[in-house]
């Protein structure tokens, strides 16, 4: 069973965002779209204390104003919709190594850990900083697009194996997506950013 600290926004603001209060679950993912430039990246990058911003953020009773920014992004992990990489093969970047089982999910090749980085796709980058993050095994997590550089067939996995994983360890989970199908599938609530705003939308359930 994984941690079951519920992540809150509290009047958080950034850019032309302000007041944000939203309360996001353990295991729940809370889909945010907005169109392009809206804030949508910068409201995660304040929510991960990347950016300086107005508001507070809790995880259960820990205030991210009370954190040291490395040890709260460990919590709260953002993957970004560019992944960082720093060092030269796949496998240093890694922590906990993940199974055969787990890359063959992700369709990455058996040896894709021993890969030089300079080597990697767009979409192989996605999926193994998706795989580093979830295998860090935070209390929170923030991701940014996570199938936007993928096949439709490699997105369906890679989206149904990080919504079961955020299920499974419970993680409270911020999760912008564009495409109303995903929203549908892996949201139970879904907001949008428009006019500066966060408001609320319906979930079409399908
Ligand atoms: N550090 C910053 N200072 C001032 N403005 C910024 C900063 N970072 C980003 N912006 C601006 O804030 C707005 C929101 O950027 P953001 O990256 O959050 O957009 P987005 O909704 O994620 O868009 P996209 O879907 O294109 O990724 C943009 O107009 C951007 O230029």
């Amino acid at each position: 069973m994984g941690p079951t600290e519920p992540l809150r926004l509290a009047g958080v603001g950034i850019g032309a965002l302000n007041g944000i209060d939203l309360k996001v679950s353990p295991g729940e993912i809370v889909c945010l779209s907005g169109a392009s430039g809206s804030g949508k990246s910068r409201l995660l990058r304040a929510v991960a204390d990347l950016e300086p911003h107005a508001g507070e953020v809790w995880l259960g009773g820990q205030a991210q104003s009370q954190t040291l920014g490395h040890a709260w992004r460990r919590r709260v992990m953002l993957v970004p919709a560019e992944s960082h990489w720093w060092a030269e093969t796949v496998a240093e970047h890694f922590v906990k190594l993940p199974g055969a089982a787990e890359l063959q999910t992700l369709g990455l090749a058996e040896d894709a850990l021993t890969w030089q980085v300079g080597r990697l796709s767009t979409g192989e980058k996605q999926r193994l900083a998706l795989l580093r993050a979830v295998s860090r095994e935070p209390r929170a997590l923030l991701v940014d697009e996570p199938t936007a550089n993928l096949d439709a067939e490699t997105g369906a996995r890679v989206e149904a194996w990080l919504a079961a994983r955020i299920h499974e360890r419970g993680w409270p989970t911020l999760w912008v997506a564009h495409d109303r199908g995903q929203i549908a599938r892996v949201g139970r609530r879904h907001w949008r950013i428009a006019g500066g705003r966060l408001e609320e939308v319906e979930v079409a359930w399908t």
